[in-house]
């Protein structure tokens, strides 16, 4: 087997709350490979949040390793792990967090030129992956002029527009109505499959979650996986 593009290691954080110590991770341990899809399904404040957050390099573990393409982060600085997140990462969230005064296609284009692409290049990308999306009409609009839906399909594709390994998703279609959620759903894990990427998704959704590779949930601050 190809190496993991994320590896959780002995994974432990944990917060304060006053006087209290909350142990949200204790032990976690997890190996994603490239083209891998895998749920993360477990009750509210078992620690997704938490765990997503340390896997996409936004907080450090109080112990452990992060691995991205092997590379250990723990003892990298914060510009590097920020350009490593950049570079590898892909972020959906369950509310959009579009620019709103840009429109689709610039929403697309932004990072990819935070990226150091040109304009031309970054809109020519833009613009395929909102054709791919059944976007396209869509493009100048505003998110405000989008429906719930068609807003977090745009998400998606700035999410993978700089051609991430890793995609991490937090609850991606928790705001939105069944059907549609079904649909954002399919969309994405078609663009998962198609881009050969590996993904983390949380969700509450376990119809969802069934179609993904794998499914694993957090017990005690532990990872354990489900059948
Ligand atoms: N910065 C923080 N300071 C203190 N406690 C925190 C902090 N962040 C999270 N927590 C607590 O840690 C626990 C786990 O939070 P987390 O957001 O990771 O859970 P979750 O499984 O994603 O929950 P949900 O499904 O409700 O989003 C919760 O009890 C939360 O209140």
């Amino acid at each position: 087997m190809s190496d993991a593009v994320l590896e959780l290691r002995n994974i432990a954080r944990h917060y304060r709350e006053g006087e209290a110590r909350l142990d949200i991770l204790v032990d976690a341990n997890l190996a994603i490979y490239p083209g891998e899809t895998v749920a993360l399904v477990a009750p509210s404040g078992a620690g997704k949040s938490t765990l997503l957050h340390i896997a996409g390099l936004l907080e450090r573990q109080d112990s452990g390793e992060t691995l991205i393409n092997s590379a250990p982060t723990s003892s990298m600085s914060d510009n590097d792990r920020t350009r490593l997140r950049r570079d590898a990462i892909g972020f959906i969230y369950q509310f959009h967090h579009l620019l709103p005064e840009f429109t689709a296609l610039e929403n697309i284009v932004v990072p990819q030129m935070i990226c150091g692409l040109a304009r031309k290049e970054a809109e020519a990308r833009a613009q395929q992956l909102l054709e791919y999306l059944r976007l396209g009409p869509r493009a100048s609009h505003r998110p405000s002029e989008l429906s719930g839906g068609e807003q977090q399909r745009v998400a998606i594709a700035r999410a993978v527009a700089n051609a991430p390994h890793l995609l991490l998703a937090d609850e991606p279609t928790g705001n939105l109505d069944p059907r549609t959620a079904e649909h954002v759903f399919a969309t994405l894990m078609t663009l998962a499959r198609h881009s050969g990427l590996a993904a983390l998704i949380a969700t509450h959704n376990l119809d969802l979650a069934k179609q993904m590779d794998r499914r694993v949930t957090l017990r005690d601050g532990r990872i354990e996986e489900l059948t």
